[in-house]
């Protein structure tokens, strides 16, 4: 007995001092069997893999965590389920790539330092992201969105069925963009695959609803086009938190601290984030970042999207008033065909888009908001805010809206990322769908797209 306790521990141990070795003496470790995670993962924000959200999905992506979501009573069933999903992993965006091969020439050329990444990046690491690639979906992020139209067979097994799909009570919307055709395409692979049938499902391609803050006038030019706009995410790039980064990776590189922007060091983040998004790899720039570094790389990302997309500006979230009435739209037919006949025509609605459809219609429904607003000064006092782009808008993020019918009325649900969420200001997880429409009464009776995107020239 003892002796097999010994063996246990020895063998624990020993894996232990392994991992811990390959974490350590090597920059890129890809293990054929684990993949090794970066220590700083969890802060790439909107560059984040679905998994670091969803850890389970680690060892078997297609596995379902029923612990994560309230369900109505036994006696309810599901009648109908809008996703609105983000396109999945990835290249980066031409302006990104730009700025990452500028960080490599400047690393190859110019730094001294001995670490051991640097002589792994200027030995064997070659800047493979060429222009072309601007912001196109990459093989991960089909097998995201294969795999979550497979996990959505298995949360939704009464919805999605192969005779919703042959009557056509599967809709499939997608944004313009290569990386949401693409990753429609994908999806519906995956819904193929998980109930065996061939494809039979037309992509719809609407912009109006799935790029809506580019129809939106009044948000292009107060926000998009308006460079003050996101002076907070500017002042904290000038800040000490982002200073006291450009320093200690001007002294890891052994480079002078003028040539270190702020630039720089995003480009320095975006290559560990991409490099492991894309490729699965732990690679040597992730050893530019130490945990702190990591976290004001996080925060200048939030404060971005909180800016851009979020509450920092009201038209961030008015710009979605089109897409929250298609969905309301949507679930009062439902209701009424249940109310009628009792046979929904539209089962299962899939809109496929980016972190800027989803971002503003979260805001716009109150959720993930901090008491206090995310500014340039308050890095230190935001340590637990809820705000965190990674774990709302990571590559494949998802909103579910669920509607039930129950013995008393129809109920409706909301899940983020496969967790169920409560919408505030309602303390039922799963509230009555009419307590759902008093709570947004005033957007639904308003927001009318026209109006809130025109410009008020006075
Ligand atoms: O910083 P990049 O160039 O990657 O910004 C992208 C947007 O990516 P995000 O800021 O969300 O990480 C991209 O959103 P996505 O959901 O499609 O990935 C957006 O469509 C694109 O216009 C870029 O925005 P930017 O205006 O160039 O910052």
């Amino acid at each position: 007995m003892v002796k097999q306790v010994v063996t246990t521990i020895c063998f624990v141990l020993f894996h232990c001092i392994i991992s811990y070795w390959a974490f350590t003496s090597s920059c890129s470790i890809h293990s054929s069997t684990k993949i090794i995670i970066p220590a700083v993962a969890r802060y790439f924000g909107t560059k984040g893999r679905y998994e670091e959200v969803n850890a389970y999905l680690i060892d078997d992506i297609l596995a379902i965590n029923n612990s994560l979501v309230t369900l109505p009573s036994s006696k309810c069933s599901e009648i109908h389920l809008t996703a609105i999903i983000r396109h999945g992993t990835r290249y980066p965006t031409i302006k990104n790539i730009q700025k990452m091969r500028e960080f490599y020439d400047l690393v190859v050329r110019d730094a001294t330092g001995n670490l051991n990444c640097l002589s792994e990046i200027k030995s064997q690491w070659k800047m493979w992201y060429t222009d072309d690639m601007d912001g196109r979906l990459v093989d991960k992020g089909r097998e995201d969105h294969r795999h979550l139209a497979q996990r959505l067979i298995k949360w939704f097994p009464s919805l999605l069925t192969e005779e919703n799909v042959r009557h056509g009570r599967v809709k499939l919307i997608t944004s313009s963009k290569h990386r949401c055709v693409n990753s429609t395409i994908a999806f519906r692979e995956g819904l193929m695959e998980g109930l065996r049938i061939e494809a039979e499902l037309e992509l719809a391609v609407n912009d109006a609803l799935m790029r809506y803050f580019d129809q939106c006038e009044r948000f292009v030019k107060e926000v998009e086009n308006n460079k003050s706009a996101l002076q907070e995410v500017k002042s904290f790039n000038e800040g000490p938190e982002m200073k006291r980064v450009m320093e200690k990776m001007a002294d890891r590189l052994v480079v002078p601290f003028a040539s270190i922007t702020d630039d720089s060091v995003e480009a320095g983040f975006f290559l560990c984030a991409y490099e492991f998004a894309i490729q699965e790899l732990n690679p040597p720039w992730c050893q530019l970042f130490d945990e702190v570094d990591a976290q004001v790389m996080e925060y200048a990302g939030d404060l971005k999207q909180y800016w851009k997309r979020s509450y920092g500006h009201e038209i961030n979230s008015k710009s979605s008033c089109i897409l929250f009435h298609d969905l309301f739209h949507r679930l009062d037919q439902v209701v009424t065909q249940i109310n009628s006949d009792g046979i929904v025509s539209e089962a299962v609605t899939v809109q496929v888009g980016h972190a800027e459809t989803l971002l503003p219609l979260l805001t716009l429904l109150d959720l993930f908001k901090d008491d206090i607003p995310l500014s340039s000064t308050n890095f230190a006092t935001q340590h637990n805010r809820i705000f965190r782009s990674g774990k709302i808008v990571p590559y494949a993020a998802n909103l579910l809206v669920v509607l039930y019918k129950c013995p008393e009325g129809i109920r409706m649900g909301v899940r983020l990322n496969e967790k169920s969420l409560t919408l505030p200001g309602l303390t039922d997880p799963v509230p009555m769908y009419e307590d759902v429409k008093k709570r947004y009464r005033a957007l639904l009776e308003g927001c009318d797209q026209e109006t809130v995107c025109k410009i008020n020239n006075s």
